[in-house]
């Protein structure tokens, strides 16, 4: 997996957006966004059809852009919609029963201590979601904030593995987390609340020229 796909990752859900969603996704689709995940959870979300319809909207803007379409936790509709790939959570279903299935696809495992992300790594992870960073308005049952720190320190331990930084990343600590050893920044309310979506992409996107 390429790494650079990391660069600008949103993640949505319907309940997370202002306006439209699939409006939401087109903007940030246009101005650049390197991965999406729909990530459709929490309080009035969809769910049954009309999330598996919503779930195939969004899946052909991302064709269309051909830019990763990745679901969260709902392994079985990923493959069922035969996404690029899933991102999975601790507590949701052992990755090493995918490894085989996965084939091809893109996993995400978010970790949260060194052990999570050896045993990330031995399940065949192809990237981590290291946080919450930052205090995160988006997940009810976060973890305290882990600062840079904990990234740091992950990065020294697996100096090539391709990592994305989540939990309240704004287009102000971007370049932080970044510096601190994220390959890119995975973002849910500051591009949903955005009122100017295609700026508030391009200053999340790496300023370093991508060799
Ligand atoms: C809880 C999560 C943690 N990290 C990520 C990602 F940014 F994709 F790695 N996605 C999630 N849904
Ligand atoms: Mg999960």
């Amino acid at each position: 997996m390429n790494c650079n796909i990391l660069n600008v990752y949103f993640i949505m859900g319907t309940i997370n957006c202002r306006k439209d969603p699939l409006e939401t996704l087109e903007e940030a689709l246009q101005a650049g966004i390197t991965c999406f995940q729909l990530r459709e959870k929490g309080e009035g979300s969809l769910t049954g059809k009309a999330y598996e319809e919503f779930a195939r909207a969004c899946q052909k803007m991302c064709q269309a852009y051909q830019v990763p379409f990745i679901v969260n936790d709902d392994v079985e509709l990923a493959f069922k919609l035969n996404a690029d790939g899933f991102h999975i959570g601790q507590e949701d279903l052992a990755l090493p029963i995918f490894r085989e299935k996965a084939k091809g696809k893109i996993v995400g495992v978010s970790v949260h201590n060194s052990r999570e992300m050896e045993q990330a790594i031995l399940n065949g992870a192809d990237y981590v979601g290291i946080g919450p960073l930052y205090k995160t308005q988006s997940k009810k049952d976060a973890k305290p904030p882990a600062g840079l720190y904990f990234l740091k320190a992950i990065r020294k331990q697996s100096a090539n593995f391709p990592i994305v930084g989540i939990g309240g990343i704004t287009e102000e600590n971007a370049n932080a987390v970044r510096s601190s050893g994220a390959d890119g920044v995975s973002v849910i309310s500051v591009i949903c609340h955005s009122e100017d979506i295609g700026q508030t992409v391009k200053n999340l996107l790496s300023k370093k020229k991508i060799n």
